[in-house]
């Protein structure tokens, strides 16, 4: 049982339910192909059936650790952090990207908008979800907007939510991994019909790296 003092602190995103962290290169999006630390925090309730990471959604199951000891660890391995989840919008980002700003980091996040955007960010990578649309706020600041391609609907899906975003945000659409036989060709040939958007590989997972 968490006590009384933890959870307020949680509450105030002064502790975070920290899953894991891991030094990796950035295997998606814009920035795909350079070096990050991943910082990934627990806890979603979005509830994509085709979520790689299902093991973040409880967030009971991850330690509560204090944003200065996850600062004190990115801040050896590199200059760029890269917050992930879960979904970090669950919790208030404040603390822990103001450390990180303070300590030098250029700051990241992965995140499906579903919550109010909190925290100062370099760049926002938003990858909505149908279950759970994302907040005005988020729609307002994302830098790219990155659309999982599931069926064919998720190009209508991905069209909707390009209305939706700022105008100088980059579209890109992503295969869900275990439909990337049969999406990324018709990904392939939307791009060409629809230059706007640009393909998104998961290449970690062809790197076999994290
Ligand atoms: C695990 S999520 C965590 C951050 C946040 N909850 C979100 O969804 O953006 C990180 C990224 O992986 C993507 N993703 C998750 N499962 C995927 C899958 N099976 N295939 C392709 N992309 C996936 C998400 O859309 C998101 O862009
Ligand atoms: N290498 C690598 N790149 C990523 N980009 C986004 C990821 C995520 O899970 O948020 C991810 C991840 O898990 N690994
Ligand atoms: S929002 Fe992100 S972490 Fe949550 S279920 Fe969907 S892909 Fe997984
Ligand atoms: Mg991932």
């Amino acid at each position: 049982m968490l006590t009384q003092e933890v959870k307020e602190l949680v509450n105030k995103g002064e502790m975070l339910p920290l899953m894991e962290e891991f030094y990796t290169i950035q295997g998606e999006g814009y920035h795909t192909g350079t070096a990050a630390y991943f910082i990934r925090v627990g806890g979603c309730d979005v509830g994509c059936h085709w979520c790689d990471v299902k093991e973040s959604w409880n967030a009971d199951l991850h330690p509560p650790t204090h944003v200065e000891n996850i600062v004190d660890n990115a801040r050896k391995y590199a200059d760029t952090v890269v917050v992930t989840g879960g979904e970090p919008l669950t919790w208030d980002m404040s603390a822990l990207t103001s450390k990180l700003k303070e300590s030098g980091m250029r700051i990241h996040i992965e995140t499906s908008g579903a919550y109010e955007l909190s925290g100062e960010w370099d760049w926002i990578t938003l990858s909505p979800k149908k279950t759970k649309l994302p907040t005005q706020s988020v729609y307002d600041k994302a830098d790219e907007l990155k659309v999982i391609v599931y069926n064919k609907h998720d190009f209508t899906f991905a069209e909707e939510q390009a209305q939706k975003v700022n105008p100088d945000a980059i579209l890109f659409l992503q295969p869900e991994w275990s439909r990337r036989e049969e999406m990324t060709p018709l990904i392939v040939e939307y791009v060409m019909n629809n230059p706007k958007w640009r393909i998104s590989l998961q290449t970690h997972k062809y790197l076999n790296i994290p």
